[in-house]
This record gives C-alpha cells, sequence and structure tokens, in this order.
C-alpha cells in the first residue's frame, strides 16, 4: 500500500486538475497540513451517530415522498420506460444535496428541469475524463493556455460550479445556520473561511452524489438478470422486518447481511469508481520494492482488481453475494483487497452513509416493485467516460407493482 507520504495534490492544484484525478475532493485541493485538519473534521462530523439517523430521515423522506411516487406513475404501463440511471441520479443529487447544504434541488421532479448545478458538474467529470484520455498532455495544455475547445468549455463549466457553490453557502447564511443539522451548517459554526466553505460543498457534491448513483444502476441491472438473488434479498427482509414496507431503523438495517453482501458485491464487479491516481510527492518506495519518483502518478484499477482470479478464485466474474458471508453474517474482505471505498488512510467517509442509502432504496423499491429491463439480452454493461462509472445510453426499464395480479 502506499506511504502516507503520497499526499493527494502539490499545494495549489486547481479545481481542473483535481476533476481530472478522476475524483473530484475540493476539500483536499491543499497542502498536506491543511487535508489532515479537513479530513479530521469532515471524519468527526460524519461519524456522529446524529448525522447518520439525519441521513436516514432525509433519504427515508425522499424514498417515501419522490421516488416511490414516481415510479408508482410509471408502473404497469407496458408502454413507458424508465431511464432508472437518470432517475437514480436525480434522487442522489437531491439527498446528497439536503444532507450537505439542507437545501433541496426537487431534481426528482421530473417535470422540472435538472439544476444547473447538476448540469454543469456532468459537464466538467465528463470534459476532465476525455481530458485523462488525450494521447499527449501537450494538447490539452495548450488549448488551456489559449482558452480553447473542450479547455474553454471545461474552465466555464468549473467557474459555474464555484458561482452555484457560492451562492449555496450564501443561501445557507442568509437562512440561519446554528440550529441546522446539515452538513455545511455544522462546518459554518466553526470555520468562516470562504474558500474552504466552497471546495466542502464542491467535495461533498462530487464524492456522494454519482457513486451512489452508479452503484444503483448496476446493483438493479445484475438484480434483474438474477431473479434468484432478489428472492433472497425479499425473503431476508421478510424475515427481519416483516410485512411492513416501510422503512423502520438504522439498527434493523443493519440486520439485512445478505442484502448487504449483495451490495458489496455488485460494487466487486461494478465499482463505481473504477480507477483512482495518486501524485507522488517525494521519491518513495512501494512495500514491493518499486522505486517511485516524485511528480510520478500512481494508479490503481478496483474495476480490473474485483475481477482477478488471484484475489478473488476461478468464480470471480459470477456474481456470488454468498462469498461474503459466513454463517449468514456479512464479513468484510480485507479493504486492501477491495478498495472499492479506498482504505486505511484515505478510507471514504461517507461509506456508513452510503450503505444506508443504497440498502434503503434496494429494499424500498425491490418490495413494491418488479423491475424489468427494457433490452434484457444486454450480456454486459458499457460506460460512458466520466469520473465515475455511468452507463452509456442509461438503464431503460418497464416498472411493475408487485401487488397487480400477472
Ligand atoms: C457507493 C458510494 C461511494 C463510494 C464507492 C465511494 C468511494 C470513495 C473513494 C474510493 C474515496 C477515496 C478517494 C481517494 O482519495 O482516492 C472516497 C472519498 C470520499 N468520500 Fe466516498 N464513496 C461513496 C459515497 C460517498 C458519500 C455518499 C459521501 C458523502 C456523504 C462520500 C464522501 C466522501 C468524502 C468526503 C471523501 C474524501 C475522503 C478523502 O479523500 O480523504 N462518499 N469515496
Amino acid at each position: 500500500m502506499l506511504k502516507t507520504r503520497f499526499e493527494n495534490y502539490p499545494k495549489g492544484k486547481p479545481f481542473s486538475a483535481i476533476l481530472g484525478d478522476l475524483l473530484g475532493r475540493g476539500i483536499f485541493n491543499v497542502d498536506g497540513d491543511l487535508w489532515r485538519f479537513q479530513r479530521k473534521m469532515a471524519s468527526l462530523e460524519l461519524g456522529r451517530i446524529s448525522i447518520r439517523s439525519y441521513a436516514f430521515e432525509i433519504v427515508s423522506f425522499e424514498i417515501e415522498n419522490r421516488l416511490i411516487p414516481l415510479l408508482s406513475s410509471v408502473s404497469d404501463k407496458e408502454d413507458i420506460m424508465l431511464d432508472l440511471q437518470d432517475v437514480f441520479r436525480r434522487f442522489s443529487f437531491d439527498s446528497i444535496c439536503k444532507f450537505s447544504f439542507g437545501l433541496d434541488p426537487e431534481c426528482l421532479e421530473l417535470t422540472l428541469p435538472m439544476s444547473e448545478f447538476a448540469i454543469s458538474f456532468d459537464r466538467a467529470s465528463k470534459l476532465s475524463a476525455e481530458r485523462a484520455m488525450t494521447a499527449s498532455p501537450w494538447i490539452w495544455k495548450m488549448k488551456r493556455v489559449l482558452n480553447l475547445g473542450s479547455e474553454k468549455q471545461l474552465s466555464e463549466a468549473i467557474n459555474m460550479i464555484n458561482t452555484l457553490a457560492q451562492e449555496v453557502i450564501r443561501q445557507r447564511r442568509k437562512m440561519g445556520f446554528s440550529n441546522h443539522k446539515d452538513l455545511l451548517s455544522r462546518f459554518m459554526g466553526t470555520v468562516n473561511d470562504e474558500t474552504y466553505l466552497r471546495d466542502i460543498v464542491i467535495s461533498f457534491l462530487l464524492a456522494g452524489r454519482d457513486t451512489v448513483a452508479s452503484t444503483l444502476t448496476s446493483l438493479f441491472w445484475l438484480l434483474a438478470n438474477h431473479p434468484e438473488v432478489e428472492l433472497a434479498i425479499l425473503a431476508e427482509a421478510d424475515r427481519v422486518i416483516g410485512a411492513s414496507l416501510e422503512l423502520t431503523s438504522l439498527e434493523q438495517m443493519r440486520e439485512l447481511h445478505y442484502l448487504q453482501a449483495t451490495i458489496y458485491e455488485s460494487m466487486r464487479l461494478y465499482p463505481p469508481i473504477q480507477i483512482d491516481s495518486k501524485f507522488c510527492l517525494e521519491d518513495d518506495v512501494l512495500p514491493d520494492g518499486t522505486s517511485v519518483k516524485r511528480g510520478t502518478r500512481v494508479t490503481y484499477h478496483p474495476y480490473a482488481m474485483g475481477r482477478m482470479e488471484q484475489i478473488w478464485g476461478p468464480d470471480c466474474l459470477q456474481f456470488k453475494p454468498e462469498r461474503w458471508l459466513k454463517d449468514g453474517v456479512f464479513f468484510q474482505e480485507n479493504p486492501f483487497k477491495y478498495p472499492v471505498f479506498q482504505a486505511g488512510l484515505r478510507v471514504c467517509l461517507g461509506k456508513e452513509m452510503a450503505l444506508v442509502e443504497l440498502k434503503s432504496v434496494a429494499l424500498s423499491l425491490l418490495r413494491r416493485f418488479h423491475i424489468k429491463l427494457a433490452a434484457p439480452h444486454q450480456s454486459h454493461l458499457r460506460f460512458s467516460p466520466g469520473l465515475t462509472a455511468s452507463l452509456r445510453g442509461g438503464l431503460p426499464v418497464l416498472i411493475r407493482d408487485r401487488r397487480t395480479p400477472s
């Protein structure tokens, strides 16, 4: 594993460069000491029980009041296809905005236009990924100096993101923040620096939106192709929760071991962040003796690692939630073998919140609806360029209410 000296970015690296490094983290667009301080604060806030219950409250509200009504409105209509990926992206954007800033962009109201914030993020993410794939860095660097083509568009998207993030902070200030439970209000109680707060806003949106939507999209595609796994999830829910379809409590969600195993297994095959890089701040030596010079980019590949026979055995390409269960109880594989949430010093700070969100959505939708792929014979998923995995062409599905007699 990389030593801690491999911090993320050289001092003063611009946000565009951070986006270009495959997972944005504006919080850490800073030198090592400040990064450690900020990460510590974020980790203290996200570690609180109160914030987890707050996350559960928000997610439950979004599911009951927006997601389920939306799916119900198209259920049993054989001529209406729904792009589940688009729905999940809207859902996760609304949820992360409410959780992080206490503001509601209402993206899940399909009749309303998608938020300009979300559109700018998508544009910046796509352009950054395309930049990372250019044959030589000189091409994009030259375009950036001349402010041309894709670099001009990227800089416009980033300016828009920065302006909107500042607007979020202004609104939060105007509405008052002392009695609010969202993350930004908690930070505003102790920090007054505008740039720091702006970076927090951007970091949480980048970290918590597309990752969740991407996981849900692949999960539902896998479940549509593995009805036996779907049945096992439903049987576990009936056993643990009983007949009530309402989401009950965080404690009860934790008892859904098979569901958790299914989510982990789905992310093993389809990690939302397929590839991740770090830059080396000083000359260093990896544990296997490989020497790495200052400035080298070191990349690891969770997508490839999840499919390696040396790591997962001869059935590595099969979707088998059981590999995560010991006597029916979920057990965590070594995080260095499964770096879907990173590991060690840099492990995802929102992991617990993400799991609550993923389990809640999966459970609520599976228990109410039968979700059928509109193109059932697609044997593998195809991705578009972006910082987070997203399906080319979305995930068109047909929805059927489970209570409707067949
Ligand atoms: C399935 C969902 C998610 C996955 C797979 C995921 C994965 C990751 C990964 C791989 C990193 C490490 C990036 C790096 O430094 O190399 C990370 C960092 C982070 N994640 Fe998540 N994440 C998810 C959801 C969330 C959510 C919902 C939140 C917010 C509530 C969040 C907040 C963060 C933050 C703040 C960091 C920065 C930590 C740091 O760089 O030190 N994540 N995440």
